[in-house]
C-alpha cells in the first residue's frame, strides 16, 4: 500500500482531546493488518536510509511503530518513557503539547557513545516531543541525525522546529493535504 492509501486509513476525530483539535487517530491504520505492515515497511526504509543502529520510539504511541521498524531492521529499541516508570536513575525533560504538557525520561545506559539513533513516532505536531527526545538522547550521547513519523501536521510547525535543530524530518503523510 501506498503512503496515499494509509493516509485514507487513519481516522479523524473533531475537538479530540479539546475543542477545536482535529485528532488523526492511528487506531484505524494499526487494525489494519496491511496496512500496519505497509508504514512499518516505509518507516523501516526511512530509518534504514539514515543510518540507523538503534531506534527510539516515545510512550505510547512511539512504542507501536518504533519497535516495530527496530525488529524489521535488525537493531535495538529505546524506549522514551513517560515520568515515573524506568527503574533506574533518569536523564529527565518536561515538555509542552499541542493540548497539555508532560514528562520525558530515559535510562542513559541505554545508549552508546555516539550511537547513530533514529527517533520513530506515529505523529509530529508541535514538535515539543521529538525535541524533548532528541534533547535526551543527545544529552546521553547519541547522535540524532533524523527523525521520522507516520504522520505531519506542518500547520503546527514541528517538522520546521525539528529542522531548524539539524534533525532531518521525514514522514509518510501531512494533514491536511493531498
Ligand atoms: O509534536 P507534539 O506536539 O509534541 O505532539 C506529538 C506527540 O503527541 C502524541 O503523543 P501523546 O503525548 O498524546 O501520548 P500517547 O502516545 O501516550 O498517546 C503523539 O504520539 C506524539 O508523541
Ligand atoms: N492532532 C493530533 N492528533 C493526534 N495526536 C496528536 N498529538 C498531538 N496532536 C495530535
Amino acid at each position: 500500500m501506498t503512503p496515499k492509501d494509509l493516509k485514507a486509513i487513519v481516522r479523524t476525530v473533531p475537538d479530540f482531546p479539546a475543542p477545536g483539535v482535529q485528532f488523526r487517530d492511528i487506531t484505524t491504520l494499526i487494525g489494519h493488518g496491511v496496512g500496519f505492515a505497509a508504514a512499518v515497511g516505509h518507516l523501516a526504509r526511512l530509518a534504514q536510509a539514515a543510518g540507523a543502529q538503534a531506534i527510539a520510539g516515545m510512550e505510547a504511541r512511539g512504542f507501536i511503530f518504533g519497535a516495530a521498524v527496530a525488529v524489521q531492521l535488525g537493531v535495538g529499541f529505546i524506549p522514551v518513557r513517560k515520568p515515573g516508570k524506568l527503574p533506574v536513575a533518569t536523564l529527565g525533560v518536561d515538555y509542552v503539547l499541542e493540548y497539555g504538557s508532560d514528562r520525558l525520561e530515559i535510562d542513559p545506559g541505554a545508549i552508546a557513545a555516539g550511537e547513530r539513533v533514529i527517533i520513530v513516532d506515529d505523529l509530529i505536531a508541535t514538535g515539543g516531543t521529538a525535541l524533548a527526545a532528541a534533547a535526551l538522547l543527545r544529552k546521553a550521547g547519541a547522535v540524532v541525525p533524523t527523525a521520522i513519523f507516520a504522520i505531519d501536521l506542518p500547520d503546527l510547525g514541528g517538522a520546521a522546529k525539528l529542522r531548524a535543530d539539524g534533525i532531518a524530518v521525514d514522514a509518510l503523510m501531512q494533514f491536511p493535504g493531498d
